[in-house]
């Protein structure tokens, strides 16, 4: 939304916050066009409607001094300006496309909706880094959903600004990054937009990686359980990726071109969880100004994802119960009866058994979601995705970096094989993003790591190997049956085939070490050709163009 003063210049920043799902014709028909060619802010204005686009915003908060933000209620067309905590003008379009200063007390009702910065139990709260203008991160403090977030920068004196990335929230999207990809004088304000991938924060494709036997197992159970409609329960520690298997399930199931929705119940208050999940009517309670569409009423035809579904309050379990047998249910201040048809797929990283035990969790719930159990290995025991995983971020995040080029010494790959990750993947990914971030050498070295890993590594180089062996599980093992029998067979066949695998790397990085990272040399030290080098690399995963050896 351009930002018009009485004289129609353009005079300031806007943000857009919506955390409503984007219709599905959205990114075809809006995104797309925009994307690919250069567009002026107009033409983009022309496109995005967005009145259709954004029904419910969130709350945003400013903690910059000097600096002003808006947020835009398309429901009841106001625009509030927060300059800080205390300042808030209101706007209203005046059905030209420009806004026009309102009193605030004329809007009143529809600001406390949101509750003010400073009240706020939601918030989003926005900082900086030192040079603010180059990364903007905004951090949400609750799980949002898809939705568009804009800025466009027309600051003045003169807007400096070149290229303005245009993100997207992803759902569940906690962390974003908007980035102004240069200042440059005299340049036309909002020259050019781009509009970055939905998933920038996560691995661009959203794959799934990993060869792990016990992680290549918990995969295919997600495939097969993707052809059914029953419940998938998925646990794992936190950041090991069951937020990704379940949009995954989803992806693969009958269900991919419905709504995937995800809430974590562990960020919603207990008292609000019932009208998240089932919405309620206007009126319903003091602030429900408007009727609002439950996350449950929303997953129809799609997937619901419940995270940490341990939290959930127990008084609202036997709600939930009630809905995932009846597939009904009423929203809030509501009499009547609304079907949904959304399938369930849960996550934890606690042990709902034991909670079942403590009568914390209520065992019928359990038994309900608890039909197809998917356990997702931690990232200490899988043994060569620490590797394939570290090349896989560090490959993105240099790619993505201005010094695209850069080299990553063996050593680090190394030193991060050491490590325990007890924050799993997600820890994996942010150490290599930071390093990536934080150094600008033509080769990453060991020294670029953060401190705490270094440290970590290094006492754990000289007391314990954590990685367990990979035939370990089934020491001891008295298979009862001639079919557990077989089972047990393939799946030692399937280990000793990744161990084999594992140990060709070995040998391949060894050789690589060796000649100084040249294949060439490689080759002839293995006593090989070049080719069938080469095709040994690609077979056991090592991306030479990544890989720097020292002399
Ligand atoms: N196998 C994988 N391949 C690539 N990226 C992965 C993999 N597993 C996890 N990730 C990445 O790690 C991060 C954490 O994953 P995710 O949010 O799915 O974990 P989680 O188990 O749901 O975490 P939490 O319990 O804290 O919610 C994400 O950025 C995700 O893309």
């Amino acid at each position: 939304m351009q930002l018009l003063n009485s004289i129609k210049t353009l005079v300031d920043s806007l943000v857009l916050v919506d955390d409503q799902l984007l219709p599905p014709s959205f990114s075809k028909e809006v995104l797309n066009p925009v994307s690919s060619q250069r567009h002026r802010l107009e033409d983009i204005q022309n496109k995005l409607v967005f009145h259709d686009l954004l029904q419910r915003v969130s709350l945003l908060r400013d903690h910059a001094e000097d600096r002003h933000w808006y947020f835009w209620d398309t429901m009841s067309q106001w625009l509030c300006r927060f300059a800080n905590a205390e300042q808030v003008q209101v706007f209203q379009e005046n059905g030209e496309g420009t806004l026009t200063k309102v009193h605030p007390l004329e809007a009143e009702e529809d600001i406390q909706e949101y509750h003010l910065p400073g009240q706020c139990q939601d918030g989003i709260h926005i900082g900086e880094d030192p040079e603010w203008r180059q990364n903007l991160w905004i951090r949400l403090d609750r799980p949002a959903r898809t939705g568009l977030v804009l800025r466009f920068l027309t600051r003045r004196p003169a807007p400096l600004v070149d290229r303005v990335r245009l993100h997207l929230l992803k759902e569940n999207e906690h962390l974003l990054r908007l980035t102004l990809d240069c200042r440059l004088p005299n340049l036309n304000p909002v020259r050019v937009v781009e509009i970055l991938g939905q998933q920038d924060t996560k691995d661009d494709s959203g794959e799934l990686f990993g060869r792990d036997t016990d992680f290549l197992r918990a995969l295919e159970s997600l495939r097969q359980a993707a052809v059914s409609e029953a419940s998938v329960y998925l646990s794992g520690e936190s950041g090991t990726g069951k937020e990704l298997f379940a949009r995954h399930l989803h992806k693969m199931s009958k269900r991919a071109t419905g709504p995937f929705i995800p809430i974590n119940c562990s960020a919603i208050p207990h008292e609000l969880i019932e009208s998240e999940m089932f919405g309620h009517e206007k009126g319903a309670f003091t602030g429900a100004y408007y009727r609002k569409i439950g996350k449950v009423e929303q997953a129809n035809g799609g997937t619901l994802f419940l995270d940490e579904i341990g939290e959930m309050p127990l008084a609202f379990q036997a709600k939930l119960l009630r809905y995932l047998q009846e597939k009904k249910f009423n929203r809030v201040g509501g009499n009547q009866a609304i079907g949904s048809d959304a399938r369930i797929v849960v996550a934890t990283h606690r042990d709902l058994k034991q909670m079942v035990a403590e009568g914390t969790f209520r065992e019928d719930l359990f038994y309900r979601i608890h039909v197809i159990p998917i356990a997702i290995p931690p990232l200490r025991n899988r043994g060569g995705d620490i590797r394939l995983l570290s090349e896989k971020f560090f490959a993105k995040y240099i790619k993505k970096s201005r010094a695209s080029r850069r080299k990553v010494d063996e050593a680090v790959f190394e030193a991060l094989e050491r490590y325990r990750f007890p924050g799993n993947v997600r820890e994996l990914d942010n150490i290599i993003h930071r390093t990536v971030v934080m150094t600008q050498k033509p080769v990453i070295g060991i020294e670029d790591l953060p401190e705490d890993v270094l440290q970590a590594t290094n006492k754990k180089a000289s007391s314990e190997d954590f990685r367990h062996h990979p035939f370990e599980k089934f020491d001891g093992f008295v298979p009862q049956d001639r079919d557990t029998l077989k089972r047990l067979k393939k799946e030692v066949e399937i280990v000793s085939m990744s161990y084999q695998r594992d140990l060709d790397r070995r040998f391949l990085l060894g050789l690589l070490r060796e000649s100084g990272g040249s294949a060439r040399k490689a080759a002839e030290l293995a006593g090989i050709n070049r080719t069938l080098f080469y095709k040994l690399l690609k077979r056991a995963g090592i991306d030479i163009s990544l890989l720097h050896q020292s002399e």
